[in-house]
């Protein structure tokens, strides 16, 4: 199972919707934009058909003027050269011919011999000098040509002809043409053609109409909403796949960002896991005979890199993770396990075990205790639980049934930090305590500094009118251990004696301690020891 992948799937499902997003807002965006071309693209079709025919008709007007201008327009040789030079002078006229007042055509430019009747209306006398009207198709399907007509004399009329294929030709793309609807008229219900879609049905997207001032030209168009579909087809298809792409991105995006992550919590659960947090002994020191009277357990993590991290870079951590429940264990357990071997050999000592100050106030704590060393060798009674004087203990009736439960096993309390910065004797007040350990700075002040001494001697004389032991912490030179016992202290932990070490260097110096009971043979085996330890802890 990927760990995470609920939230994998989450992010992938917001990246996935919004992709589908972006590619439905793609798709309206560009439809917009093509129906607003195709817009554009019609007008401008209309008016390309309306300007053609205006100009188709226009200059065969002014052809039929120049020709007009000679007089006697018959239909002799020389005649209709002339009216074949004027039909060539322009492309949009392909045959002039000249009418007689019955409207029959009586002869064409030359190559344009057939006499044709009734093609236009008999001469009115009135009619207007210029005309416009349409021939019928030659066939079903061909277009009608405009003709127009200009009145010479006697009733005779000049007329050119204007195929409709060549005003029809507009510019709009071949693929839009199968949707379009086109409609030159001519006014009065009259249209010159017609361009019918080739698709029929569909939805009107837009409908325009141009008229000319001049002439009687009026063209419509429309379109259909399918020409969309057909235009936009490959960009569709583009942005279906962009869209695929994007979604493929978002989905990356989203297991990279939904991936598992460890916090600090779940880095130290599995510090815990693998066995990485582990306890360290200081040796406590009878100041009297030298010997070691118990141990200070104080918590390590080795990390598989080989480097050990001190408690005050990961007790946070597990502070903040509500991980010290498990830490505490865990420490316990290994401590257990790890001194049953001294244990076992019979040699009597006292392992001091540090508790959280919210431990005192949470009675999980008992049990926990309880579970861990019930069937041990040590016993409780060997047992003291350290609380620091750092922290005023906020709940004190809560801490006092806690105490009082871990005391009825048979373990001993002891008030640690005593003296320092922070320590306020606030809990020496209200709770009731077996040991008084001495901070490193008071235990710094015995060699100088104002009152220091005084205050260490305060402390000692209330631990002993208490009847509580004490236990002085960071003793490193042998004046401070002079001191100390001139002022009647006998137990003592620090740098002069051993760092915390490794529970094999422990041990180890415990087994040298049994063979050797006086100070003056112990202490130089401890720095025996103790290099070992350090070594082994590097
Ligand atoms: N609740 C728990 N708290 C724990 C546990 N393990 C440690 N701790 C607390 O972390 C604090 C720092 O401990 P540490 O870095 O181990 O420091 C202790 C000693 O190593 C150090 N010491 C001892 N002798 C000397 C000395 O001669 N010189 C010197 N400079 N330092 C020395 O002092 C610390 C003693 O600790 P404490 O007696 O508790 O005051 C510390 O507050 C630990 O309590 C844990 O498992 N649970």
């Amino acid at each position: 199972m990927i760990r995470n992948a609920k939230k994998i799937a989450g992010y992938s499902l917001l990246a996935t919707v919004s992709a589908g997003l972006l590619t439905i807002g793609m798709q309206f965006a560009m439809r917009w934009q093509v129906e607003k071309e195709i817009k554009e693209d019609l007008q401008i079709s209309a008016d390309v058909m309306l300007e053609r025919a205006s100009d188709a008709a226009q200059t065969a007007i002014n052809v039929l003027n120049n020709l007009a201008q000679s007089p006697g327009l018959s239909c002799t040789t020389d005649h209709r050269y002339r009216y074949s030079d004027a039909a060539r002078s322009t492309a949009w006229i392909d045959t002039i011919g000249l009418v007689d007042r019955n409207g029959n055509l009586v002869c064409t430019d030359l190559g344009q011999s057939a006499r044709q009747t009734g093609l236009l209306p008999a001469y009115q006398v009135g009619d207007k000098a210029v005309t416009l009207s349409l021939s019928a198709g030659a066939g079903q399907f061909d277009m009608p040509s405009l003709l127009v007509v200009r009145h010479v004399a006697n009733g005779r009329r000049l007329v050119a002809r204007v195929p409709g294929e060549l005003v029809r030709i507009d510019p709009v793309r071949n693929d839009l043409r199968r949707f379009r609807y086109a409609m030159l008229s001519m006014g009065s219900g009259t249209h010159w053609f017609i361009l019918e879609p080739e698709t029929a049905g569909g939805e009107i997207i837009d409908r325009v109409s141009v008229h000319s001032d001049v002439l009687p030209f009026e063209v419509q168009m429309s379109i259909t909403e399918a020409a969309i579909d057909v235009v936009t087809a490959d960009e569709r298809e583009f942005i279906n796949l962009l869209g695929l792409f994007f979604g493929l991105i978002m989905v990356g995006i989203g297991w990279y960002f939904g991936r598992y992550r460890p916090s600090d919590g779940d880095i130290i659960l599995d510090a815990l896991d693998n066995g990485e947090i582990v306890p360290y002994m200081q040796p406590i020191i009878d100041l009297d005979s030298g010997a070691i009277t118990g141990c200070e357990v104080l918590a390590r993590w080795l990390k598989p890199d080989g480097s050990v991290v001190p408690p005050h870079e990961f007790i946070p951590l597990a502070q903040n993770y509500r991980l010290t429940r498990e830490v505490t264990c865990r420490i316990m357990q290994d401590s257990c396990r790890l001194l049953d071997p001294v244990v076992r050999e019979g040699q009597v000592f006292k392992v001091a075990l540090n508790l959280f100050s919210h431990q005192m106030i949470d009675d999980s704590i008992v049990a926990d205790i309880e579970d861990v060393f019930k069937d041990s060798k040590l016993g409780f009674k060997n047992l003291i639980f350290e609380i620091s004087d750092r922290v005023p203990i906020q709940e004190m009736d809560l801490a006092k049934d806690v105490i009082s439960q871990i005391r009825a096993l048979g373990a001993e309390i002891a008030l640690d930090d005593v003296g320092s910065g922070h320590s306020g004797l606030y809990n020496l007040s209200s709770i009731s305590v077996d040991i008084l350990k001495l901070d490193k700075l008071l235990v710094d002040a015995l060699d100088g500094g104002f009152a220091g001494p005084e205050l260490v001697q305060g402390l000692i004389s209330l631990a002993e009118n208490l009847n509580i032991g004490v236990i002085a912490e960071g003793v490193e030179t042998e004046e401070q251990v002079i001191q100390l016992r001139k002022m009647g202290v006998s137990a003592a932990q620090g740098y002069l004696f051993a760092p915390p070490l490794p529970a094999a260097s422990f041990c180890k110096l415990m087994k040298v301690a049994r063979k050797r009971q006086t100070a003056s043979e112990v202490i130089p085996d401890m720095e025996e020891a103790t290099e070992t330890g350090a070594e082994e802890a590097a």
